[in-house]
């Protein structure tokens, strides 16, 4: 995403066409962007304190709405609206400092050309500004049992100053040895969907019956430590992450065959035949997604585990520097580039 310039940050309210005549609330900044005007608002709703979207087609005079994806952030009075790259809308609160999150509306991105394709209709999209340059998180997905819990917990084992896991909420009740806050932040179904109505969620996602999400805070939590954030979140999430445009590395974790996913789920003794057996219908749709999607960087087969941490480890190794522009030479075999070491 980039480090967000002060210059360009203003408030366009004084800013409008003569000819349209808007008359904005303390709640509203209209922008312009070709032919559209894009207003940001209050939803209608006393209760909803997000943002909504109205576009209004100067050719016709016609206002519409559109299809909004990502997390939309909570709007306050006398926010600042401007066009970044002429294809997103930076967007500020009042009195905003540095430190404070700031949001993008992404209008003619590539990412809301193609879902324009895809979708048939007017598409806009909430992604999260990062301040600064912190580190690119690290996205790891797979079916459920094919061993990112497993995978992560080595890495950050290894590496705890370098890593940081980002703790998800979830409605699903802890297992035995699962602690609040460590694992999860096991929560009630209806305070996490106000949450999420809240826009404190960069992504969330109903996962084999319980609600499962990542909250902006969480990631926030390892950034403030100076740390690589990792997400271990399903297929639906990961999508949700990249169309939010959060830049991250997503790697996919694959079994090696689906009868060792059901051997390994089962092994692990958490869930009951029910809950087994929906994991693995479930299983079959993410493998499919995830292995065609094109939406994730990497695909990794944990067979085994040693060799898939390695494998892990020297992927990412080559992402995080080729992110930092650090010259490295990659150690591997297969392809019998020059071997060298590699290092966090
Ligand atoms: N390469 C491997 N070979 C054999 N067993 C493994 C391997 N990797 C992980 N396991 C085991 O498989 C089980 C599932 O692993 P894990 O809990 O890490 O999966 P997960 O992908 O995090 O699952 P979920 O998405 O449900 O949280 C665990 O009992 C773990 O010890
Ligand atoms: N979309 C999200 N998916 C998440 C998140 N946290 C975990 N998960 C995924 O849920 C399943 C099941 O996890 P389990 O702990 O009940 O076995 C697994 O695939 C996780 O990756 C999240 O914040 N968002």
């Amino acid at each position: 995403m980039g480090e967000i310039q002060e210059t360009l940050v203003e408030d366009l309210q004084g800013n409008l066409p003569i000819e349209l005549d808007l008359k904005l609330t303390g709640y509203q900044t209209a922008t312009t962007v070709g032919g559209k005007i894009y207003l940001i608002e209050k939803s209608d709703d006393e209760s909803n304190l997000t943002a909504c979207v109205k576009i209004l087609d100067k050719s016709n005079g016609q206002w519409g709405d559109a299809t909004v994806l990502g997390t939309k952030p909570a709007i306050c009075k006398g926010h600042s609206a401007v066009l970044v790259n002429n294809d997103r809308i930076l967007v500020l609160k009042k009195d905003s400092t540095p430190d404070d999150c700031t949001w993008f509306l992404e209008v003619d991105t590539p990412f809301i050309r193609e879902q324009k394709k895809i979708l048939d209709t007017e598409v806009v999209a909430w992604s999260k500004g990062v301040n600064g340059d912190g580190p690119k998180p690290i996205v790891i997905s797979g079916p459920s049992g094919v061993g990112k819990g497993t995978l992560i917990t080595k890495l950050m084992t290894e590496f705890p100053s370098m890593f940081g896991f980002s703790v998800s909420h979830t409605t699903r009740a802890p297992r035995n040895k699962e602690k609040n806050g460590i694992h999860y932040h096991f929560t009630e179904r209806m305070a996490m969907e106000k949450d999420i109505r809240d826009g404190k969620f960069l992504e969330s996602a109903s996962v084999h019956g319980n609600l499962y999400g990542t909250s902006v805070e969480a990631v926030d939590v390892v950034s403030d430590a100076g740390k690589r954030c990792i997400l271990d979140i399903d297929v639906q999430g990961a999508r949700l992450v990249r169309a939010n445009s959060l830049e991250a590395i997503f790697i996919f974790i694959c079994p090696p065959s689906f009868e060792e996913l059901e051997q390994r789920l089962r092994a692990r003794g958490t869930e009951t035949e029910e809950q087994v057996q929906k994991r693995l219908r479930n299983a079959r749709a993410e493998l499919g997604e995830g292995k065609s999607s094109g939406l994730f960087d990497h695909i990794l087969v944990n067979d085994d585990l040693e060799k898939c941490y390695e494998s892990l480890k020297v992927l990412l190794a080559y992402s995080i520097a080729i992110c930092s522009f650090i010259p490295i030479i990659l150690l591997d075999e297969r392809s019998n580039i020059q071997t060298s070491e590699y290092s966090f």
